[in-house]
C-alpha cells in the first residue's frame, strides 16, 4: 500500500512536470529562433539553422511524448517506464540548448561568454521551476546546463573568469537548495491529496455499502430502486424487485449466538451477490432480510432469479462445531407495474409477497402483483414519452 501510494505520489509528479511543461510549445520554438538569430552574430549561418532545425524536432519529440502520457490511463507501476521515457525526450532538448556552448562559444570573447552563460542561468532556472516535483527529471535536466554554465569560465584562465566560475557554483548551489525544497513541499502537497482522495473514497464507500455483508446498504438501495424506477419508467422496460428473508433465522442466534448469525448472514449475502448479474443491485434492508433490484426484468425472468437465488442458499453447506447450520430463504417477487410507481408500492408488494412463502412453508417463491400489472405494457410508456 505504501509502495503504491509512493508510485503515485512520483505520477502526479510526472503529471505536474508534463503539466508545467506542455506549454513549451508555444514558448520554446519561440525562444530557439530568438537565440538562433544572435547566435548568427558568432556564428556560420549553416550552423545555426542546422542547430534550430534539430532542436525544433526534439521539441517535437518531447511534446509527443508529453501528449501520450497525458492521452493514457497511467497505472501507478508504469511511472518508472514514464518517467524514463521523458527524461530522455527532455534530456535531448537541454543536450541541445547545452550545446550551444561546444560550438556557440568563442574562448576570449566577454560578450559571447555573457551571453551563454545567460543562457544557461536561464535553463537552470527554468528547470528547478517547472522540473522541481521529480528528481529523476530534475537530475535529467538541471545536470547538462549546470556543467554548460561552469565549463566555459573554468576552460579560460584569470581572475574574471574564475569569478565568473564562482558566481556560477554559487547560483547552482543556490538553485538545488531551492529545487529540494521545492520537490520536498510538492511531494507533501501530492501525498496529503492522494491521501485525502482515499480517505473520501472510503467514506463514500461506507456511505453506499453495508458494514457487515460488503452489499448496499439500505440508503443506496433505495436510492437505485428509485433510480432503476426512473430508467425503467423513462423507456418502457421492465424491472422487478426481490425481497429475500432467512428462515428461522432467530433460532440460529439463539442456539450459535450473534457472531454465528452474522457469519450466515454474510454467507447468504455473499452467495445471493454472486448468483446475480452486474446491473442488478443487492441490498441489506436490514437484519436478516435483503432486496434486490432487477432492472430489465420482467416477472417470469423475476422469479427465475428468485428461485435460483433461493437454491444457491439451500445449496449452501454451512457448518458451526462440526454441525450443519441449515440455511434457507423465503422469496418474495414483484415488478414495476405502472410508469412512476413509488418504489414503497414494490417493497410493499414483495412483503406481502415473501411473507406468503413464510407461511407456504418457507424455502420457497412468491409472487405480488396487482391486476394493474396485467393491463400495464411497458411498450406503451415508449410510445407516450
Ligand atoms: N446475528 C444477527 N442477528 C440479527 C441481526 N439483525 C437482526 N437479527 C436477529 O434476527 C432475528 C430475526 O428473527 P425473526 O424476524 O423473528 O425471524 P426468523 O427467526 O428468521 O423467522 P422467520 O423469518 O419467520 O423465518 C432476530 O432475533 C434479530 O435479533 C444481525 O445483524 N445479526
Amino acid at each position: 500500500m505504501e509502495t503504491d501510494r509512493n508510485a503515485r505520489v512520483r505520477l502526479a509528479q510526472l503529471q505536474l512536470y508534463v503539466n508545467n511543461h506542455i506549454n513549451d510549445q508555444y514558448l520554446t520554438p519561440v525562444l530557439t529562433v530568438i537565440v538562433a538569430a544572435l547566435l548568427t552574430t558568432w556564428r556560420p549561418l549553416a550552423w545555426v539553422v542546422t542547430w534550430a532545425v534539430v532542436e525544433l524536432a526534439i521539441i517535437a519529440t518531447y511534446l509527443t511524448c508529453y501528449r501520450r502520457f497525458r492521452a493514457v490511463d497511467r497505472q501507478p507501476h508504469e511511472e518508472p517506464v514514464w518517467a524514463r521515457r521523458i527524461a530522455w525526450a527532455h534530456g535531448a532538448h537541454m543536450l541541445s540548448w547545452s550545446s550551444i556552448i561546444v560550438w556557440g562559444w568563442v574562448p576570449g570573447d566577454a560578450a559571447n561568454l555573457m551571453f551563454t552563460m545567460l543562457v544557461h542561468l536561464g535553463l537552470v532556472s527554468a528547470t528547478v521551476a517547472m522540473s522541481n516535483p521529480h528528481r529523476r527529471l530534475l537530475l535529467s535536466d538541471m545536470s547538462i546546463p549546470m556543467v554548460a554554465l561552469l565549463a566555459p569560465p573554468l576552460l579560460s584562465a584569470g581572475a574574471f573568469n574564475t569569478g565568473l566560475a564562482m558566481l556560477g557554483l554559487f547560483y547552482c548551489a543556490l538553485m538545488l537548495c531551492v529545487a529540494a525544497k521545492i520537490h520536498q513541499t510538492t511531494a507533501e502537497a501530492i501525498e496529503l491529496r492522494l491521501r485525502n482522495e482515499e480517505l473520501i473514497a472510503r467514506l463514500e464507500r461506507q456511505t453506499r455499502i453495508d458494514g457487515l455483508t460488503g452489499v448496499a446498504n439500505r440508503n443506496h438501495l433505495l436510492a437505485t430502486g428509485n433510480a432503476e424506477i426512473r430508467r425503467a419508467s423513462r423507456f418502457g422496460h421492465p424491472m422487478a424487485l426481490l425481497m429475500l428473508d432467512i428462515d428461522h433465522f432467530k433460532s440460529i442466534n439463539d442456539t450459535h449466538g450473534h457472531l454465528v448469525g452474522d457469519r450466515v448472514i454474510k454467507a447468504v449475502a455473499d452467495a445471493c451477490a454472486l448468483s446475480l448479474r452486474d446491473c442488478d443491485c443487492l441490498g441489506r434492508m436490514g437484519g436478516e432480510e435483503f432486496v434486490a433490484i432487477l432492472p430489465e426484468t420482467d416477472l417470469g425472468a423475476a422469479v427465475a432469479v428468485a428461485e435460483r437465488l433461493r437454491a444457491t442458499v439451500e445449496a449452501l453447506r454451512l457448518t458451526h462445531e462440526g454441525r450443519p447450520l441449515v440455511t434457507t430463504v423465503s422469496v418474495g417477487v414483484t415488478v414495476l407495474e405502472s410508469a412512476s410507481e413509488p418504489l414503497a408500492n414494490l417493497l410493499s408488494r414483495a412483503d406481502v409477497a415473501m411473507y406468503r412463502a413464510k407461511k407456504r412453508g418457507r424455502n420457497c417463491v412468491e409472487t405480488e402483483v396487482t391486476s394493474r400489472a396485467l393491463a400495464w405494457r411497458p411498450q406503451d410508456v415508449a410510445a407516450t414519452v
